[in-house]
């Protein structure tokens, strides 16, 4: 594993603007770095292949450009060097990930926003096209963006009393069809559809109720119970595996990568509507208003 490494410091000497500073070396793992500060560290186990992936971008690891790069990133380097499983989870008390950074669409410069949604593009590709086995351990809410890293996986483990799905619509915005595609592979249309138009964030338990979680543990038994699930994923021969996936997500896969550039058109043109921005706006206002009465 040492030369992966050693090459992921390669990626990132090639990208200054992302990584400026020195990666931290261990024996079996990496910090990924950013532009802001440390906010992925992957751990690969040099016996199993299996990566643990933890977001690290307080308050709420909510996915703006720099992170959603160093997240597609990474998913690149462990799938190059042939990774054979990653449990992706976050070292941010009580929060798994709460989506897309609203500021990245609220008042947005027009080109960023498209660098933007196509990075978020390269880590869905990556993620829920991915050869390894993945595992989301699920310890934190779960919002919109943070249930779509989740549902890419091919198994979910979630903690008691936290709260996931799809609320886009509660913010007067619009799943893309590609996040309804994932969620409908892993909770089926009729749910999907629910789930969708009524922007539903289920507790832990409804969300196990409906599959959209296939395990509860308590807080400080999520990693573990991925590490043992891992296991069974590892146990299957690997070329079998790896097609069954495929055979499984290819048709959804394909169906983006022939669209991309139409997908980020109609990103664009949508965010930048009057109505949109307006209920963006009064979506953030809400949430400071909140952060501020905890205060
Ligand atoms: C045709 C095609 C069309 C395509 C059309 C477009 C499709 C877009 C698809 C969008 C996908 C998304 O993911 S949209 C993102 C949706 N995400 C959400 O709705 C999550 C909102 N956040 C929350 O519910 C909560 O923050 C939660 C995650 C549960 C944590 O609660 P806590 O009480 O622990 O923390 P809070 O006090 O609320 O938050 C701490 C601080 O983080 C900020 N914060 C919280 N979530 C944030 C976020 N997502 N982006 C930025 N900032 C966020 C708050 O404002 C606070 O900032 P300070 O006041 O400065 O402290």
């Amino acid at each position: 594993m040492a030369t992966l490494w050693t090459r992921g410091i390669q990626v990132c000497r090639a990208l200054p603007r992302l990584c400026t500073a020195p990666s931290v070396q261990r024996r079996t793992s990496v910090r990924l770095m950013s532009t802001e500060k440390d906010n992925l560290l992957v751990d690969v186990d040099s016996k199993t292949g299996v990566a643990t992936m933890q977001m690290n971008r307080p308050p709420v690891n909510s996915l703006n450009l720099e992170f959603l790069t160093s997240i597609s990133i990474a998913l690149e380097k462990l799938e190059n060097e042939k990774c054979r499983g990653l449990i992706l989870t976050s070292d941010v008390p009580k929060i798994f990930c709460a989506g897309l950074d609203i500021l990245e669409m609220y008042q947005p410069d027009v080109e960023r926003l498209q660098v933007f949604w196509r990075s978020l593009q390269d880590v869905w590709l990556r993620l829920y096209g991915s050869k390894m086995a993945t595992i989301a351990a699920i310890n934190g809410h779960s919002p919109a963006g943070g249930c779509l890293l989740a549902t890419c996986c091919d198994y979910r483990i979630m903690a008691p009393n936290y709260t996931i799905g799809l609320n886009e619509t509660q913010l007067g915005i619009v799943a893309p069809f590609w996040f309804r595609d994932t969620m409908c592979g892993v909770i089926g249309h009729r749910e999907t559809e629910h789930a969708l138009t009524l922007g539903i964030m289920y507790s832990t338990e409804e969300a196990l109720n409906i599959k959209l979680v296939d395990k509860v543990v308590p807080q400080d038994k999520v990693i573990p119970a991925a590490q043992e699930k891992m296991k069974q994923y590892l146990k299957i021969p690997e070329v079998a595996r790896q097609l069954s996936k495929d055979l499984m997500r290819r048709e959804t896969v394909e169906k983006l990568r022939l669209r991309r550039e139409d997908d980020v058109a109609a990103f664009k043109n949508f965010a930048v509507r009057e109505s949109v921005q307006k209920s963006l706006g009064m979506y953030l206002e809400m949430l400071k208003k909140k952060s501020q009465q905890k205060k």
